[in-house]
This record gives C-alpha cells, structure tokens and sequence, in this order.
C-alpha cells in the first residue's frame, strides 16, 4: 500500500501523468515517493534556516499527505524540493535561475550519459556554463519508460537523481568539486529540472597520458584533496559509488568532481565485521564493525582505493623525475594496499609537492653545467616548429618545465639535437619556468625581455 491505491483517474491526467495500468502506475508512484524521501537527508541541517513541514505518519505512508490527491501530492513534493534548493547554500548569490535560462539562445552539445544531458551555454554576463537536464534518450529514462509506460512520470522519477546532485553541491563546495552556478527547477506542466554548473572539459585518459609528469601530478593531486575532504564533509563522510575518469571535468588544469548523483553520504551500517567487506576485481579488503553499527572509515576506503586503481596507476609513476620515484612509489604501495588512509596519503603528496617546488629534488645538479653555455640577452627566438621532445607541453617543439637554468642546462646537455634554450616568462602551477629547447638560431628576435642560452660552439643568425 504505497497510500495513493484508489485514487480518480483524473488525478493522473492533468498533464504531470499519462493514464498507465494500475500495479504500473502504483509501482512508478511508490518510486517516485522512494526517490522523494532519500531526498530529504540533504536537505536537513542548520545550513537549511528552515524546517520540513512534513508529517511522517506511521511508517511514512503516503508522506502523511494521504488525503490529497496524487496530483496535489506532487505539488507539496516540489514545493518542498523548490524552497529547499532555493535556500541551500549559495543559492542566494547564484547567478541563473530559470529566467536566465529562458534568454539563452546557442547550446552546445557537450556529452551525455545514462542520467543526464549536458549542454554548453552562454549566460547574460557572458560567463560559459554546463547546463545539465534529464537525457531523454538515456538508459535511465527508457528502462523507466518501458517498464512504466509512463514518460513524464519517468521523467519525474529520473529528475530527482538530478535534484539530488544539485542539493549535494550546494553541501559540498570544494575547488575540486564543480561549482553550482544556479538551477531552474519548473513543475507546470511537468517537472523540470537544469542545473547551472561551472564549465570543465571532459577527462580524457589517453590525452592525459601525454601530458608532462607535472601535470599528471596535478590532477592526481586534486582527487587526493577531494578525497580528502569527502572523508570528512558537511555531510560526514560520502563515497562515491561511481568512480570512473567521466564523472570528472578538468576545469584550468584542476580535476573537479562532476557527476555527483550517485554519490552517498554517511557510513555503511552493520552487525559484524563481515557486513563491512570491500569487493574488488582483484582484492577485498575489510573494516570492523564499530560498536555503533557502522563501517567506520569504509567510504574512505573505497574511494581511496578507486583514486589508486583508476587514476594513480595510470597517471602518476610514470616518467616521474627519478628522485622522486621511491616516494611515488611508496604512495602506490599504501594505496594498491590502502595500509595508508586518506590523512597521510595527501601528506605524502603534499611532501613530493613541496620537494618538486623547491628544486630539493635535483640533487647533485652541478653549478658548472652552465658554463657550457653563453647568455645572449636582449634577443628571443621566433615562435616556431623545432625538434621535438616528450612529453612536451607543445606538440610541434619541446617546450619542458625547468627549476633553473642548471636544470634546463643539462636537459639540452641531454638531447643531442639541443643547442641552446630560452626560458619563457610563464610559469606552470607549481611556479615552475617553461623551456623552450633549440637545434638552431636561425631566427633570432631582438626583445630586451628576453635572454637565450646557446651552447658554445653553435652557430646562431639574429634576423633583425
Ligand atoms: N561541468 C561540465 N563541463 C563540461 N562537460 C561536462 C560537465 N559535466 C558533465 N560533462 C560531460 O557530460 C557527460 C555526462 O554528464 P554526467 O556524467 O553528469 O551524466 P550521467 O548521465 O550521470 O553520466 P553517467 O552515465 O556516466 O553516470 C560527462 O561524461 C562529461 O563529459
């Protein structure tokens, strides 16, 4: 008895819901309620400045709204998910809602997925954004569709996976979480829902694989500082059940959680030790039971060994500077075997960070190495193709990140088709210089900004 058995057609044919068979209809309904109140955990707290006027009967049948109508039901659900995400965190000062959203013109398509739709969007002040709906045409929606035989109820049904991602980034704001920029949530004639969210690009594993060390750190780096906080957020501790590369944007180099929705907030709870199990592919690992009945640190755990298996393994030992290997690899022993949590394992990057930064990790580097070379100021070589090197930072000539000129020296020292560098005035997140490595100087500019290193002995043409 889902509370609404026996209610007038009429109710279900205001346009919010097509005439479906009865056990359909009531099956979708209960759904719809199931969806419904899974929700609410998001929205209590004091953050909310408001309290749910719900009345939970016995056992919460019909939400203790059983003598309204179906149709006046789903009135009071939105009401209650409306005022909710308009007072979440943030909201006041979000910069789209729904008449924001109607002056758009120009969407791109940007990806889609089982849940939901992405699209690229421009808003008044001219600021790109994702916007983010239901995807008609996903798995969610048909599998909805076939076994209800109901479209705008599905569509109800699968908004509130996108309802509960907008309500969890209100929560969880953190620079490597993409940020909410506003939602438009419209229930007449249907619901529905779009959420405003920060722009990033889609993680492309085998781009990423391409890119310098330093980079590949970096969005290491940043799912270790998410991690890090989902252990211990607003909202306790929240895995994340679906952690593949797509759930993830790159936004200015910096790896930021996207796909949200099916993440869960809150600890495992259990009896004994056996309840609180870790299944992987190629290994298990278990937490105790705590005396409360929760699987403490469990969530941690899962997440941490997810960052190891989908990302660590791929992006971070690879082509490290050699200094730095054996701290590598220590972070993908504790983490291939989780005998670190999340605490220590952002320490050891913070360490390998700071080492990086520092230039610590360039032991030995002899001053002398520069002799070799003669400094040619007040000239800059022209923007153009040259040798190549890998991974480089540009396609068509190696350009490297450098601590000093001592380092830059011995990287030309090492490539035999090397006679010289500049030292570019941008820098890559760390701090570090960008190198720009040359088999020749044909093609000298003079700018008093700049100074080049030639090796002894090359022959260089300055053009003006
Ligand atoms: N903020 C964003 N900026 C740019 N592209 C995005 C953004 N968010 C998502 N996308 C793209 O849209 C795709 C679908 O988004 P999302 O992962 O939220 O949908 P989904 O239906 O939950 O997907 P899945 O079936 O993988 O769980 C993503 O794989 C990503 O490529």
């Amino acid at each position: 008895d889902n509370g609404y058995v026996g209610l007038g057609e009429r109710d279900f044919n205001n346009g919010k819901f097509n005439s479906v068979g009865g056990s359909q209809r009531n099956a979708l309904l209960s759904e719809i309620k199931e969806r419904h109140r899974g929700l609410l955990q998001y929205y209590t707290g004091s953050a909310w400045g408001f309290s749910l006027k719900y009345r939970k009967g016995p056992a919460d049948r019909g939400l203790g709204l059983e003598d309204d109508t179906f149709s006046r039901t789903l009135e009071k659900i939105d009401e209650v998910h409306v005022k909710a995400l308009n007072t979440g965190a943030g909201s006041a000062a979000a910069a789209a809602g729904c008449e924001e959203l109607r002056s758009m013109r120009h969407f791109e398509f940007l990806g889609s997925g089982y849940t939901k739709l992405v699209l690229k969007g421009v808003l008044s002040n001219g600021t790109a954004v994702a916007l983010k709906s239901v995807n008609p045409q996903g798995v969610d929606m048909k599998r909805c569709a076939e076994g209800f035989g109901d479209v705008e109820g599905c569509f109800r049904l699968v908004s509130y996976k996108l309802i509960k991602e907008i309500a969890l980034l209100q929560r969880l704001q953190h620079p490597n979480v993409v940020k909410l920029q506003g939602h438009c949530y419209t229930s007449d004639p249907g619901l529905r829902v779009t959420a405003v969210l920060e722009l990033g690009s889609p993680l492309e594993m085998i781009q990423l694989l391409q890119t310098p060390w330093e980079e590949r750190f970096r969005v290491c780096m940043s799912l270790v500082k998410l991690l890090h906080y989902l252990a211990s957020s607003p909202l306790g501790s929240v895995c994340l059940l679906d952690f593949q590369p797509r759930q993830f944007v790159v936004v200015d180099g910096e790896l930021k959680l996207s796909d949200i929705d099916d993440a869960v907030a809150g600890e495992l709870s259990c009896r004994e030790d056996r309840d609180c199990t870790l299944q992987f592919p190629t290994r298990n690992f278990s937490s105790p039971c705590s005396a409360d009945g929760q699987c403490r640190g469990l969530n941690e755990k899962r997440n941490l060994y997810n960052a190891f298996r989908y990302f660590f393994t791929y992006l971070l030992p690879h082509r490290a500077p050699p200094t730095l290997q054996p701290l590598l690899d220590g972070i993908m022993n504790s983490t291939g075997d989780l005998s670190s949590g999340i605490n220590r394992t952002l320490e050891a990057f913070q360490e390998i960070l700071h080492l990086y930064k520092s230039g610590q990790y360039l032991q030995n580097m002899s001053s002398s190495l520069l002799k070799d070379y003669v400094l040619l100021k007040g000239f800059r070589t022209k923007e153009s193709n040259d040798y190549k090197c890998w991974p480089s930072y540009k396609q068509q000539s190696c350009l490297l990140s450098v601590h000093d000129m001592k380092e830059a020296a011995g990287i030309c020292n090492s490539h035999s088709q090397c006679q010289g560098f500049t030292v570019d005035q941008q820098k890559t997140w760390t701090g570090r210089s960008l190198a720009s490595f040359r088999s020749g100087f044909s093609d000298l500019i003079p700018d008093v900004n700049s100074a080049i290193y030639v090796k002894k002995g090359a022959g260089f043409r300055a053009t003006a």
